[in-house]
């Protein structure tokens, strides 16, 4: 039984709640350039309404379950229960019936957009910011309309610590201190961590999930650790609570680890225990320090119709097909890679904070599926996306194709003129992709454009006002242009309110998740793709110049080649089997621990080297420390996996 008063989250809460009310009142009136007096509801349409719970998917349902149990807990207390995704919008209210009316007087209902910008200091909001529970009482409110509220919010993540959901209990009734909301803070709190557990258990239901704890009564709940473990026995996913048990520094430091490297397991044993135990609790040892722990073995939803179907065949990988042309969400994007998670987690901070996004990245490392994916999960979800790829369109076209032009303007203009991709922008966002390329004296023209947020067409006289969220894409070095003075500095200046480097293929730590997701993407069939096994590991070695569009297209050709439904190794472009086998045998004769290359597990050293890697910034004697090893072994293992220290970003 857990005890309210000393749980961590009431012991937070109570510290700081002056400096946070503090803080927030700060952004309020500094950032927000908000007046306590006139803050108004605001609330999304109903088709907006909808398109923010598909965004969410699996969460709203799953949530709803534990929802149903705390109101069950909390019921004649006067709370109702909010849930909201990671921009505030309320998507499901649990409310006992005598209070409906008194909370949707106060703008506690479905579609109610309670972000901290919008509705000042706020339970809902101020967690947003704040990501960790807080409770907002009566004249901790900032507007004066929100002062007859108490609310006790908690932040919902997904597995790579990112911000999805917000689970709020409020009152319209102002009773009692701040300091009496602990119990309720905690409750809320504790019913976060079970939607946690709940999503990962339900996000990773094609792996087996390992839950294990200290104590063999806490396997299964609030406190136990999880970790993903994929067909290869590598741990493709893990929560805070397993690097917490395991002792580590964070979660990246397992993603990737084979799982034999970190408990003492047998790998044969440990899948067929998979398929025979699923309920049983049974001891196993860390390796590091041969702590003892008890686990419990879930295996993975497809895995006894996959073994009854496909019996005796060559072993393959079955990747469900998803709904073909699926655009993924922002929160998606993140998969296992700790560079994607930093790039999610701060374009969900600046989001709607009329800061200029440019994202950098190699071609085909998806900048315009992340650019889409911004856009989705901004308050400008629903209103155009005009993309312009700077580039692609001719010199002289490319000023009245950005601006517009009146009727007649120019030789060739057509005679009714064309409002120009930034004004078709104008509610949403506009996409300037490959700026680098942008002619030096249309930089001028859009500099003032963005300006003074109003253009005015070719062959026009009167300016239209403008409201853009501008982000932009380069996989050239813009620092360089602006010093050899072909890209103006006060352009950059203006575009660059943050930069976001997505990482090449090669560079990611969740490189074989990445394939998956992709190769779902490329199939809407019924049934599952199959991959046999050689070919998927040639798939992940290889180097993917072309990153992700080049995955899209090699998949789409080996898909169409391959018979039975099964892509094999002679399926596959020569360039790939050929690299694939490459640098299987180099590994072989240039490492003294040769027994690793024909390891099945050697990409998952790799990928766990950059994970780990990245985690420390690159610092190697960091790395090395957190691994456990010594610099000259960590330099070594680099060398043989050739990850150059220059890939740091
Ligand atoms: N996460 C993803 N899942 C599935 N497909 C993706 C993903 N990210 C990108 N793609 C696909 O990869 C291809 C390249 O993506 P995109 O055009 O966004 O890359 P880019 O970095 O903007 O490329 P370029 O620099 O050449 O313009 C597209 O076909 C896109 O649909």
């Amino acid at each position: 039984m857990v005890d309210l008063a000393t749980h961590p989250s009431a012991a937070i809460v109570q510290r700081d709640s002056a400096d946070l009310v503090a803080g927030s009142w700060n952004r309020c009136v500094r950032d927000y350039g908000l007046d306590p007096a006139r803050i108004e509801l605001d609330v999304v349409s109903r088709s907006q309404l909808s398109a923010h719970r598909d965004e969410l998917g699996d969460v709203v349902s799953i949530a709803r379950g534990e929802m149903d149990n705390l109101a069950a807990q909390i019921a004649g207390s006067g709370y109702a229960l909010m849930l909201t995704d990671a921009r505030g919008v309320i998507l499901y209210n649990h409310v006992e019936s005598a209070l409906r009316e008194s909370f949707r007087a106060a703008g506690l209902w479905d579609g109610a957009n309670w972000s901290e910008w919008r509705q000042g200091t706020n339970g809902i909001g101020t967690c947003i910011v704040e990501q960790r529970p807080v409770v907002i009482h009566c004249a901790d409110h900032f507007a004066v309309r929100h002062s007859g509220l108490s609310c006790s919010a908690a932040p919902i993540r997904n597995a790579a610590g990112e911000l999805l959901a917000v689970l709020d209990a409020s009152s319209v009734q102002c009773e009692g201190t701040r300091a009496g909301q602990m119990h309720t803070v905690a409750l809320v709190s504790m019913s976060a961590r079970l939607i946690e557990k709940s999503l990962f258990v339900n996000a990773h239901r094609e792996s087996r999930v390992l839950r294990f704890h200290g104590r063999p009564e806490f396997v299964g709940l609030i406190h136990d650790g999880l970790l993903a473990i994929d067909d290869n026995d590598c741990i493709v996913a893990a929560d805070e609570n397993a690097a917490l048990q395991l002792g580590v520094d964070g979660r990246g430091a397992l993603i990737g680890q084979p799982i034999a490297q970190v408990f003492d397991i047998d790998t044969g044993t440990f899948a067929a225990t998979a398929h025979e135990q699923d309920q049983t609790v049974w001891p196993l040892h860390e390796r590091l320090r041969g702590r003892r722990y008890y686990a419990r073995l879930t295996a993975p939803a497809r895995s006894r119709r996959a073994l009854s179907l496909h019996g005796g065949e060559a072993r393959s990988l079955h990747i469900p097909a998803q709904h073909a042309n699926r655009r993924p969400g922002l929160s998606e994007l993140a998969g296992a890679d700790p560079a994607m998670a930093e790039n999610v987690r701060c374009a969900h901070r600046v989001v709607d904070r009329r800061i200029a996004i440019m994202l950098r990245g190699e071609t085909g490392t998806g900048k315009e599926v992340f650019a889409r994916a911004i856009h989705e999960a901004s308050a400008r979800a629903g209103k155009p996306f005009v993309a312009v790829n700077c580039a692609a369109i001719p010199e002289t076209l490319i000023e009245a194709e950005l601006f517009g032009y009146k009727p007649g303007a120019f030789t060739g203009a057509s005679r009714d003129g064309m409002p120009g991709k930034v004004l078709q922008a104008s509610g949403g966002t506009l996409f300037l992709d490959e700026i680098g390329d942008m002619p030096l004296a249309l930089q001028t023209r859009l500099l003032r454009v963005l300006e003074e947020r109003e253009v005015v067409p070719l062959g026009g006289d009167t300016p239209i006002a403008l409201d853009l969220n501008v982000i932009s894409a380069t996989h050239a070095d813009l620092g360089a242009r602006v010093a050899s003075g072909d890209f103006r500095s006060d352009l950059y200046y203006r575009l660059d309110g943050i930069t976001l480097t997505l990482p090449a293929v090669r560079e990611r730590a969740d490189r074989q998740a990445l394939l998956r997701a992709v190769i779902a993407s490329e199939h809407d069939g019924a049934a599952a793709i199959r991959i046999a096994e050689d070919a998927m590991k040639a798939l992940v070695r290889y180097d993917w110049p072309g990153n992700i569009r080049q995955i899209r297209n090699v998949m789409r050709t080996a898909l169409a080649l391959c018979e039975d439904g099964l892509v094999r190794l002679a399926d596959l472009p020569e360039e790939i089997t050929h690299q694939a086998q490459q640098s299987a045998a180099s590994t072989c004769a240039s490492d003294e621990d040769s027994v690793v290359s024909d390891n099945p597990l050697a990409n998952a050293e790799r990928d766990a080297l950059i994970g780990a890697l990245e985690h420390n910034g690159w610092n190697v004697s960091r790395t090395a420390a957190q691994l456990a090893t010594s610099r000259n072994t960590l330099y070594r293992k680099m060398k043989k996996h050739a990850i150059e220290p220059a890939q740091k970003r």
